[in-house]
């Protein structure tokens, strides 16, 4: 394969970015690829890539090429060492002077029998999925640095999934039916680019995070409200679930995100969406006891989306979890008043820790806020058992 200065330039530009102002990787590559327009779909292709595939094991490379680097000629030689790894043979530039695929081999033996450095992954980080997770975290932990699969979710407001795979196909794109509105997607090409996604025919969404709004078993007419909304995707699957029909309010303390929501709703047909930031804890007190159904989609620490978001394991720290902990208790006691009696409430997140889980829940069915309530059902995904997003679903219902 024939590399281009300019792109591992790109690529080393994206990560000391990354690492060293603290920057998003996926906000971070888009702008990088913004900033040159010149470059082809296999030129953004390839530096996309192996910045992701950088910043996964930024660890283990930084300990091979002799050190964290600080200067961009340091982040070169990260890229050489990813790229000698993934097989590929080096250029002659000045630049990966000196390194070779035979002095790495002396030193990966040694780096590969640490799980910290073969996983790429902060200690304490470590320490923490061991004793949340047990004999689970060392299988998960692989898992989440592998490769995500693409699925999608067809809008049944425009299309089945039959339909959807039709229309695909005619663009060359092959996928398979999974269950209930999934589609996997069997080899990447940029979806977004199909006509089938301007119409609005289908959502990119994990197979794990489609389990949320199933679980809240929402029916068309009733009041639902999905109050960490967000950029919406779980909200276009409950108004799609409610055949639009009935109130769907959606809620987010980042009015900016519903922005965003409102034109994926318009995409994708949905009628019976209203957005509402909340300014004021007045916006949700004003709603207690007046939904049928709540889903809480709440932030968490992100540890199930490692596929997709590897730059998450370098930007959290213990603070940060227990922030997230206390937030979700937070909005856990004070969201599920909105729920009527006889409603129900999906508590979920994108996490694989028990605390953010399991725990979460339990504490609050424990609590003086959940009293009256009765958990339903509780399931958390991994990526090794479950081959898709790392995921946790509990349902709770509020008696009469
Ligand atoms: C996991 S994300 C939601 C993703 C979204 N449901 C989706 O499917 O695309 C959590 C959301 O909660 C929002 N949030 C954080 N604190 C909140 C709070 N106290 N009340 C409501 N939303 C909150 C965040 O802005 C973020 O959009």
């Amino acid at each position: 394969m024939k590399f281009y200065p300019a792109q591992v330039d790109a690529i080393a530009e994206a990560l000391q970015n990354i690492f060293q102002n603290g920057t998003y990787a996926d906000r971070e590559i888009a702008r990088i690829l913004k900033a040159d327009k010149r470059r082809g779909s296999k030129d953004r292709a390839f530096i996309a890539e192996h910045t992701y595939g950088v910043v996964r094991y930024y660890r283990l490379y930084a300990h091979l090429a002799g050190g964290e680097p600080r200067e961009k000629s340091d982040y070169w030689r990260l890229v050489g060492v990813h790229l000698l790894l993934q097989g590929h043979v080096l250029p002659n530039w000045r630049e990966f002077a000196g390194l070779n695929m035979a002095d790495l081999q002396e030193d990966l033996g040694a780096a590969r029998a640490e799980r910290v450095l073969r996983e790429s992954i902060p200690d304490w980080l470590d320490e923490l999925g061991e004793q949340q997770l047990g004999a689970d975290w060392a299988p998960t932990l692989t898992a989440l640095n592998e490769q995500a699969p693409v699925v999608l979710r067809a809008n049944r407001l425009k299309a089945s999934p039959t339909e959807v795979q039709t229309a695909l196909a005619a663009d060359g794109i092959v996928t398979e039916l999974l269950d209930a509105d999934a589609l996997r997607v069997t080899e990447r090409k940029n979806l977004f680019r199909t006509q089938a996604f301007r119409d609005g025919l289908f959502e990119l969404q994990d197979f794990s995070s489609q389990q949320a709004a199933p679980a809240l078993e929402a029916e068309p007419g009733q009041l639902v409200i999905d109050a960490c909304a967000g950029a919406g995707g779980k909200t276009l699957h409950l108004a799609a679930l409610m055949e639009n029909k009935g109130r769907l309010l959606s809620l987010d303390i980042h009015g900016w995100k519903l922005d965003e929501l409102k034109r994926r709703a318009r995409r994708a047909g949905v009628t019976n969406m209203e957005p509402r930031p909340i300014t004021s804890t007045k916006i949700t007190k004003r709603l207690t006891g007046k939904a049928d159904r709540v889903l809480l989609d709440v932030p968490c620490s992100g540890l199930g989306v490692l596929r997709r978001n590897p730059d998450a394991k370098w930007k959290l720290y213990p603070d940060v979890i227990d922030r997230v902990v206390a937030e979700q208790a937070d909005i856990l006691s004070r969201y599920s008043r909105m729920v009527k009696p006889g409603g129900k409430l999906v508590y979920a997140t994108c996490s694989v820790l028990p605390r953010e889980n399991e725990q979460q829940v339990a504490q609050f069915l424990a609590s003086d806020a959940g009293r009256g309530w009765t958990l339903e059902y509780s399931q958390s995904y991994l990526p090794q058992r479950d081959g898709y997003d790392g995921f946790f679903v509990s349902r709770m219902s509020l008696t009469e």
